[in-house]
């Protein structure tokens, strides 16, 4: 079995404003990542902000090209990037990726129905993907997802009308439809109250559990992380300062990933 996740010298520099005339700078947003997740695990990203944690999950699925020299990073057995261009088979890579965000997680105008029914795109004729044209199976796979997030009776309202956590969960159903093998999630609990928030990290905690879906997660919150997440990469101006399990995390450490932004990092669950 390949690995999920192969991430290999990462680096991804931004040009920063030129100070004076003659100076082009440039900013390393990521310096020399690697990291393997050669099993379903739940991996949180954690680090203060600013320090690289959704420019690495955004190079995992090639949205953000790193810098030439950089990787490769391979996703479910295929090259993504390498040398800062996309891998050939980056197509086929994203179709097994479910993607969680804090928002724009779905197409508003859509039903949630239509927008879970996404996840069967890449795996059916895109004419009658296009056009709506679901089978009476995948109908009944949608409903089923929807009814795992616990929204189906949602399924026929309009997707900007539903709330923030609904719509999380909309976009978990829809990795659900997919059938994604890794689910990569920026903040997808940063605007919710704490109540709806931990619904979201357990069905993930579920998929990953019940269903042997790798889990990648960024996350503000450093209990959360620890609470849910079985390993945790920490991040620091772009470098991994602690990659091992969530329990190997004591408050001097975190004070010093996090330094004065420490007080910020909790959201003290109250369950
Ligand atoms: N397109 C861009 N152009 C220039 N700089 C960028 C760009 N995208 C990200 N950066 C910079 O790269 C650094 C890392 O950003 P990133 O969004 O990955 O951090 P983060 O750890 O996710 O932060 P936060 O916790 O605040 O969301 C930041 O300093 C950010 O300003």
């Amino acid at each position: 079995m390949p690995s999920l996740v192969e991430v290999q010298s990462l680096s991804k520099s931004f040009a920063l404003l030129a100070q004076s005339p003659d100076a082009a700078r440039t900013f390393k947003a990521l310096d020399e990542v690697s990291f393997t997740m050669t099993r379903p695990e739940r991996i949180g990203l954690i680090g203060p902000s600013g320090s690289g944690k959704s420019t690495l999950l955004r190079s995992l699925s090639g949205l953000i090209l790193g810098d030439a020299g950089s990787g490769p990073v391979i996703v479910l057995g295929r090259t993504v990037q390498m040398d800062g261009r996309l891998g050939a088979d980056v197509r086929a890579a994203r179709a097994d990726l479910g993607m969680v965000a804090q928002q724009f997680n779905l197409v508003g105008r859509l039903s949630l129905f239509t927008n879970a029914a996404l996840g069967l795109l890449g795996r059916i004729p895109p004419l009658r993907g296009l056009f709506g044209l679901w089978t009476p199976e995948e109908k009944q796979r949608v409903m089923r997802a929807l009814d795992t997030v616990g929204i189906a009776d949602k399924a026929s309202q309009r997707a900007k009308t539903l709330s923030g956590g609904q719509q999380q969960r909309g976009a978990i159903a829809r990795a659900i439809v997919q059938d994604a093998r890794l689910i990569l999630a920026d903040e997808p609990v940063a605007s919710l109250d704490p109540v709806t928030a931990r619904k979201v990290m357990e069905l993930l905690v579920h998929l990953n559990e019940d269903r042997g879906v790798g889990v990648i997660v960024t996350l503000h919150q450093v209990d959360y992380a620890m609470k849910y997440c079985d390993r945790i990469l920490a991040l620091k101006d772009g470098k991994i300062v602690y990659d091992g399990p969530a329990d190997g995390l004591n408050p001097d450490r975190l004070s010093e990933i996090y330094g004065p932004e420490i007080e910020q990092a909790y959201w003290r669950d109250p369950s």
